[in-house]
Parts: C-alpha cells; structure tokens; sequence
C-alpha cells in the first residue's frame, strides 16, 4: 500500500482502499483536535451550499482547519501531497482540499448518494479515513459502494487508520446503520478553490 498503488487503483479502478494510512497516534492526536461542542448535524452538500435532512443522514461533522493543532495540519499536509501527486502523474487539476470530522452516534446512518453529481459541483476525488479502534462484524456502520448501475462493488468496515478513496462522480455509496459510535474524516479534493 503506498501512493503509487492509490495512483494506479484510482486510474483503472477508480478507488483504492489504504490500510493504516495513519497511526494509532496519529488517530488520537487527530481526536484530541476535536472540540466536542463545534459538532453540528450534518447537512447535505459542500461547504459553499448546505441543507439540512435528518432522514438522509444522521452524523454529527466539524469542517477541519489548520488552527486546530498540529496534527490536523500534518494530516492536511499529507492530503496535499496526494493532490499533487495526482495532478503530476493523472493531470486531475484539483485545487483544494475540503475536510470535516464526522461522528455518527448508535443508530444513524447515510443513506445512499453520490458526492457530486456530474458536472454539478467541483468535488471530484473522496477520501474517508476511520477512526474506530474496536471494530467488530455485527457492528453495522459498513460502507457500502455501487456502481453507476447500482450493483453493490464491495463493503467496508469502518477499521481504524483504514483510507478509502474515489472518484466523487463514479460511486454511489451509503452507511448502513451503525450499532455504536462510528468516527472519520470525510475529505474531498476539489477542481476549485474555495477560500
Ligand atoms: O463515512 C463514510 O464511510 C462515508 C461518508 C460519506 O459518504 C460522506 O460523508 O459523504
Ligand atoms: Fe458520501
């Protein structure tokens, strides 16, 4: 598992799923960056464009910014160094980088969607990274990915320091109901800057 490989995946595949792309350490020091009182619930759309809808998802998110310690800038650093690498070797013209921390409490869930629709917005690569040290099967939360005619690719559980990626455009995905709490940072590398 290594950035080559992601480049490789996401060029024939499309997604690319990275194992212990971050540490233990890195995981706690990234939840120790979290003030528990900016958590909002969640809305649907980017963060130039937000509504509000319970029944589509039921998570809890803060939008990530360097001001909140190291270990988000170092996270936000190695993020950049994929968009460039990206960009070198895949020509993906991505811009910027969007990222929020993301708590679904027991019980809630992401009904199934596609992160931009296409031609629609400017979010054109996905990335996911779990934070969940104990995750056992009976646990719900998986993702679930599709193609674009709806056939079920493949399911993930949510496994700590676990990295998903993939085109924004390509996959319809949804989070089935979680059976306790379940952590990640959403990210999404853009084809515009937004600040
Ligand atoms: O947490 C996940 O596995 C996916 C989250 C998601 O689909 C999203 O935030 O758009
Ligand atoms: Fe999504």
């Amino acid at each position: 598992m290594s950035l080559n490989n992601l480049i490789d995946s996401l060029a024939t595949n499309g997604w690319y799923v990275w194992d212990d792309f971050v540490t233990p350490e890195q995981r706690q020091a990234i939840k120790d960056c979290i003030p528990d009182i900016a958590l909002k619930d969640a809305r649907i759309g980017n963060k130039a464009s937000l509504q509000g809808n319970k029944t589509i998802r039921g998570d809890q998110t803060v939008w990530l910014e360097p001001e909140m310690g190291v270990p988000i800038t170092q996270y936000m650093d190695k993020m950049d160094a994929i968009r460039e690498e990206l960009n070198r070797q895949c020509y993906m013209g991505l811009r910027d980088f969007e990222t929020h921390f993301c708590r679904y409490p027991n019980g809630a869930f992401y009904k199934k969607h596609i992160d931009n629709f296409q031609g629609q917005g400017i979010r054109k690569v996905t990335t996911v990274i779990y934070l969940n040290e104990e995750w056992q099967s009976g646990d719900g939360g998986e993702l679930v990915v599709y193609d674009l005619q709806d056939q079920e690719l493949f399911r993930l559980e949510p496994l700590a320091g676990r990295m998903i990626v993939f085109m924004s455009e390509n996959f319809p995905h949804e989070v089935l109901p979680t059976q306790k709490k379940r952590e990640s940072i959403a990210g999404w590398f853009l084809t515009e800057k937004i600040l």
